[in-house]
C-alpha cells in the first residue's frame, strides 16, 4: 500500500435508531413492509448523497454507509431531519475521517458505539464525528476501483441456474472484499449485477493485479477493474467507470492505474 498520510477520505455510517425492537412492535411486522421501508430508505440515502457527489452503499440496510468527502455536518443533520419527516424511523450517524477507508469507517462505527447501542431506546438522532491524525490541511482524496466479472452474462446469467449464478457472484464478492479489507484497508461493496465497488487508499498497479489474481485462484472467477481518483467519490467513480469501459473494449483487466501511478 502506498497511501499518503496527508490524504483524507471521509465515510459516514447511518444506523436506524432502535430498529430491532421497532420491527416487532407491537407484534412482528410483515416482512415485505420492512423490505419496502429499507429499500425506500436506501433509495433516498443514495439520492441525497449522490446529489452531493458522494457514493452510498446499502450495507445491511439497517446500517448503510457512504463516502462523504465534501459533505459537512450541517448537511448530515439535514439528512437526519429528512428521514424523520419522511419515514416512521429516525437515524443516527457516525462520521470518520482518516487516511484509509476502513479506518474511516471504523472511526464512524466507534462514534455510534460510544453513544449507546443500536437497540437503545434513549439513543436518537445522534450525529458524532471524529478524525484520525491526517496532518495539516489534508487533501480530500478518494480512490474508487469499480470491479466487474468478465462476461457474467455469457458465463452465468445466460447459462446457469439463477441460484448458482447468485452464489458465484456472492462468493467472488466476499473473496474480493475480504482480501481488500485485510491487505489494503479498503471497503468494498456489491452494487448490483456483477459489479463491486471498492473505496481504496492510493494503491499501485501491482496491488490490483494481486487482488484480481487472488479472486481468480480462490473462486475461478475473472474480474476486470477500472480505477479512478478524485476529490469526491463521484469524481473518482466516474473516472473508474470510463476506465472499466476501456477494459471491456480492449480486453485489459486493469485500467486507470498508469495515470494514477504518475499522479502519485
Ligand atoms: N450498479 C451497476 N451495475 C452495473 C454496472 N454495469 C453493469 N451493471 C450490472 O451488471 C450486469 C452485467 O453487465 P455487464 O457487466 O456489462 O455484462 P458482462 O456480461 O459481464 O459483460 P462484460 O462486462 O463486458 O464482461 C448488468 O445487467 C447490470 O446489472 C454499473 O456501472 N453499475
Amino acid at each position: 500500500m502506498n497511501s499518503s498520510a496527508n490524504e483524507v477520505v471521509q465515510l459516514s455510517l447511518v444506523q436506524i435508531d432502535e430498529y430491532g425492537p421497532w420491527t416487532v412492535t407491537p407484534e412482528p411486522r410483515r416482512e415485505t413492509d420492512l423490505q419496502s421501508l429499507q429499500a425506500t430508505l436506501y433509495a433516498d440515502f443514495a439520492d441525497f448523497v449522490g446529489e452531493r457527489d458522494g457514493y452510498a452503499f446499502y450495507g445491511r440496510f439497517d446500517n448503510m454507509f457512504a463516502v462523504t468527502n465534501g459533505i459537512d455536518t450541517e448537511t448530515h443533520t439535514r439528512y437526519q431531519r429528512r428521514v424523520r419527516n419522511r419515514s416512521p424511523v429516525t437515524v443516527s450517524i457516525g462520521v470518520g475521517r482518516a487516511s484509509t477507508p476502513a479506518e474511516a469507517l471504523g472511526l464512524a462505527s466507534e462514534q455510534l458505539q460510544a453513544v449507546g447501542s443500536a437497540q437503545d431506546a434513549t439513543r436518537r438522532e445522534v450525529l458524532a464525528a471524529a478524525s484520525n491524525d491526517v496532518g495539516e490541511s489534508p487533501t480530500e482524496r478518494v480512490t474508487v476501483a469499480h470491479f466487474d466479472i468478465v462476461d457474467a452474462t455469457g458465463s452465468l446469467t445466460d447459462r446457469r441456474n439463477a441460484v448458482d449464478a447468485d452464489l458465484a457472484v456472492k462468493r467472488a464478492t466476499l473473496e474480493l472484499a475480504t482480501y481488500l479489507r485485510e491487505h489494503h484497508d479498503s471497503v468494498a461493496h456489491f452494487v448490483g449485477g456483477d459489479n463491486v465497488i471498492a473505496v481504496c487508499p492510493s494503491l499501485d498497479p501491482a496491488a490490483f493485479d494481486a487482488t484480481v489474481e487472488h479472486v481468480r485462484e480462490t473462486t475461478g472467477i475473472d474480474l476486470q477493474v477500472g480505477i479512478g481518483r478524485g476529490a469526491t467519490a463521484h469524481e473518482a467513480g466516474d473516472e473508474a467507470k470510463h476506465a472499466l469501459e476501456v477494459c471491456r473494449e480492449t480486453g485489459t483487466r486493469i485500467q486507470g492505474v498508469d495515470g494514477l501511478a504518475a499522479d502519485d
